[in-house]
């Protein structure tokens, strides 16, 4: 198995001398490595710990300057990026059971929330099983690349189901709701909303839809580009 980092790829062995670099602090600058104690922290031959250097170079995971007894050895930003993401799995996997911690920027959609929202199909079951009439529109945000990743997780949160329904002209697709607190940088939450999940959308993952019963831009003084953080329960 390997993970992508930029055109070659990494495998795990290389990923755990990525770490053992960076728990010496190699992620925050140049530190001193010889193979061999680099071979002996991991249980390898100096060797194998040399041709995995090689590989984490090739892949410019670290940049390095060889010196007589040894070499500096320094974390790239694709490197950092490699160890982000299994930081951000494993936070998955031990953290905030039944919760989600998402973070993105306020956008602007395509104008067509307010418009689905205020369809009456929706708008009673909302007030029904949600206890709100929500304002008009849905609150976009866009997620950032581990938030997008960690988005998948709210599958195993309990939702509120938005049922499908039709009138004369055409279907509407269903929709899952989830409790949900948005805090701004400046630390103030609103308190009162839900991610909405529609069944169809014209959005790909990265873009999160949120409904509350207030407009939440006003609420939290929100403009595009604003960054928050979105806590996500299940119902
Ligand atoms: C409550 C609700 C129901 C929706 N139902 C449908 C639907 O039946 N068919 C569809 O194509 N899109 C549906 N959408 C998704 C919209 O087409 C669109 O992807 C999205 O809501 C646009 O949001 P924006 O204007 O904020 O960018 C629904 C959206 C919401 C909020
Ligand atoms: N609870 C809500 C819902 C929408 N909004 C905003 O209200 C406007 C109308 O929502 P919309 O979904 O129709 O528009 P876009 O998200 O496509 O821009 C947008 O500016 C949303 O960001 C909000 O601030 N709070
Ligand atoms: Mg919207």
């Amino acid at each position: 198995m390997s993970v992508d980092a930029g055109t070659l790829a990494v495998g795990f062995d290389e990923l755990a001398v990525l770490k053992r670099l960076a728990l010496d602090g190699a992620h925050r600058g140049e530190v001193k490595v010889s193979c061999r104690s680099l071979g002996e922290d991991l249980g390898v031959s100096t060797q194998t710990a040399s041709r995995r250097l090689q590989a984490l170079e090739d892949a410019e995971c670290i940049s390095r300057e060889k010196v007589g007894d040894g070499q500096f050895v320094e974390l790239t930003e694709t490197g950092i990026g490699l160890l982000k993401r299994e930081y951000e799995d494993y936070r998955a996997i031990f953290e905030q059971k039944g919760s989600l911690s998402l973070a993105g920027t306020i956008t602007t959609g395509m104008g067509e929330g307010r418009h689905y929202v205020t369809l009456p199909g929706y708008k009673v079951q909302f007030e029904e099983k949600l206890g709100y009439d929500p304002y008009p529109g849905t609150l976009n945000v866009t997620l950032s690349a581990a938030s997008k990743r960690e988005r998948s997780g709210m599958a195993s949160l309990e939702g509120v189901d938005i049922t499908a329904w039709e009138d004369e002209e055409r279907t509407y697709g269903g929709a899952t709701c989830y409790p949900a607190v948005i805090e701004s940088t400046d630390g103030h939450t609103f308190e009162r909303a839900h991610v909405i999940e529609p069944d169809r959308t014209h959005h790909d993952t990265a873009e999160l839809e949120i409904i509350a019963p207030e407009r939440v831009r006003d609420e939290l003084g929100l403009l595009d580009g604003d960054e928050v953080s979105v806590y996500v329960e299940s119902a």
